[in-house]
């Protein structure tokens, strides 16, 4: 198995509107094994999302390697990549990405039924995030931290092996928030799930392994003295 789930070396993205070129990752290297919980913090407009989208092959890099999994991202077409987001790569985006058809038991069901998984523990997890009350209710008819707590359900449902969050706990108050995080730390540590998780929450960043910071286009180790 391999160890290594991420390794990017001096990748660059940019994008081009009709009146400009706006680079955003300039030179970007990064390195995330199993079992590693790796925050990413920076200022708005830095290019976490453009990075997310990009480990999650939504975008390509104008240039740089990229490896995922062991495979070469290049060599990589639409069809591998989405079979990696349906089985390996939980993302988890701000607003949720449940689908709104389905209630949120038959939305965890369909997230493990993609991943091959007919046995997924979803009641637990919903009670796990006190949620459980909410299983027979659509999307459109949960709060917005409920919704979040729902989208975390299914990608736990789905047992990947790399996770990419933003801002998992950004609609929970701090009391959910505090349930919702260990059990991150339960899916990384005992499935050794690789996290690369954006985010502004003190509590969740000092518990990963490392917090880098995107800055300039590229990751830095994040110094907490030079910023207080
Ligand atoms: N589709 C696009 N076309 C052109 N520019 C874009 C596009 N998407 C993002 N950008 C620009 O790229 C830069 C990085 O955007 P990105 O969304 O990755 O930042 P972010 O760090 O996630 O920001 P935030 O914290 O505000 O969500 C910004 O300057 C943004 O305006």
């Amino acid at each position: 198995m391999n160890d290594i789930l991420i390794q990017a070396r001096d990748l660059c993205v940019s994008y081009r509107t009709s009146r400009e070129r706006i680079k955003v990752l300039r030179g970007l290297s990064l390195e995330l094994r199993r079992g590693e919980a790796v925050a990413i913090i920076g200022p708005s407009g830095s290019g976490k999302s453009t990075l997310l989208n990009l480990l999650n092959g939504l975008l390509r890099p104008d240039s740089g390697q990229l490896r995922v999994f062991g495979r070469e991202a290049a060599e990589l077409g639409e069809g591998d990549w989405a079979e990696l987001r349906r089985t390996r790569i939980a993302t988890l985006f701000q607003d949720g990405n449940l689908i709104p058809t389905l209630t949120v038991e038959r939305n965890i069901a369909f997230r493990a039924g993609l991943a091959g998984l007919q046995q997924h523990g979803g009641q637990a997890l919903l009670e796990h995030l006190d949620i459980a009350a909410t299983a027979q209710r659509y999307p459109d008819q949960l709060s917005g931290g409920q919704r979040q707590r729902a989208a975390l359900a299914c990608a736990f449902a789905m047992q990947p092996e790399l996770i990419l969050a933003d801002e998992p706990t950004g609609s929970l108050d701090q009391a959910t928030a505090q349930r919702a995080i260990p059990l991150f730390f339960d899916a990384i540590r005992e499935r050794t799930v690789g996290a690369l998780i954006v985010t502004h929450n003190a509590e969740l960043a000092r518990r990963c392994d490392r917090v880098l910071e995107l800055r300039q286009g590229a990751l830095n180790p994040w110094d907490s003295a030079l910023s207080s």
